[in-house]
């Protein structure tokens, strides 16, 4: 087992209104090369904040305690080359004045040493692989002439256009509906797998989580409660926490579920 990222004793102090906000606390966490991490929690639990610090993207000012290691990377990680970062919503994270081909193309030209037309050929390449129909057109389309689902499948294109190690999905389906949500927590468990990438998944939806991860992370007011292997966290929880996290998600007959 391949140790891709240690995370030891980090915590993350925010910086608001002159006041510190203490998002994360003593977090010791590993994440394995090829494998997937769910991070479950509610709302403020420290999710976001887990990942923009793995991501290096925390705002300035943020303060910052312990360590994040890459075991074998040989360099600082990249955001976009090392880490492919998927947000909640799709509209955010597209340029709206740039067709969606050129979008993934520049990501690919910019870590990959390509030149533009191989960038693009690549980027059409990818359209295809997250099963955008007709990826020659869809390459030229601008993101409002695509659905919302189109569109996050578009943003996965790009953040799997250079080819990272580690792929961050941050909520990457909430704002979907419940069938596309599938469809695309399918394509992601797909890509991770065709591509050998790890995978942070982060949710508040245990049950969905619990299609792609190997092991399952529960955060609560920015500290790690517990964390499993998927099937056995949720056979057998530890905190109650926990169990009222599956049964809000799986709903009350989970626990007949075994
Ligand atoms: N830029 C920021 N400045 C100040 N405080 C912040 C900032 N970002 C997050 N916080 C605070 O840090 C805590 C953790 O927030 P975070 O976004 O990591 O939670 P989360 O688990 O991702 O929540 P959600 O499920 O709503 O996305 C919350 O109390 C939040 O208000
Ligand atoms: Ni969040």
């Amino acid at each position: 087992m391949t140790t891709r990222l240690s995370i030891g004793n980090l915590g993350v102090r925010y910086r608001r209104d002159g006041q510190g906000v203490e998002a994360l606390k003593h977090v010791d966490l590993d994440m394995e090369a090829g494998k997937c991490l769910a991070v479950i929690g509610e709302s403020g639990s420290g999710k976001s904040t887990l990942a923009l610090a793995i991501a290096g993207l925390l705002p300035a000012g943020t303060k910052f305690d312990g360590s994040i290691a890459w075991p074998g990377l040989g360099h600082a990680p990249l955001n976009g080359r090392d880490i492919g970062f998927v947000f909640q919503d799709p509209s955010a994270s597209l340029n709206p004045v740039l067709p969606v081909g050129e979008q993934v193309a520049e990501v690919a030209r910019t870590h990959l040493a390509l030149t533009w037309r191989e960038a693009f050929g690549l980027a059409t390449d990818l359209l295809g692989r997250v099963r955008l129909p007709d990826p020659e057109a869809v390459a030229r389309a601008y993101p409002h002439q695509l659905s919302g689902g189109q569109k996050q499948r578009v943003a996965i294109a790009a953040a799997i256009a250079a080819r990272p190690s580690l792929l961050i999905a941050d909520e990457a389906t909430s704002a979907l509906d419940t069938i596309v949500q599938a469809e695309i927590v399918a394509l992601i468990g797909r890509l991770v797998t065709e591509d050998s990438m790890s995978l942070l998944f982060i949710s508040h939806d245990i049950a969905l989580a619990a299609q792609l991860a190997d092991r399952i992370a529960v955060f609560r007011h920015g500290r790690l409660l517990e964390i499993g292997e998927t099937g056995e966290l949720l056979r057998s929880p530890a905190h109650s926490y926990t169990r009222s996290l599956i049964e809000a998600s799986f709903g009350p007959a989970a626990e007949e579920r075994g």
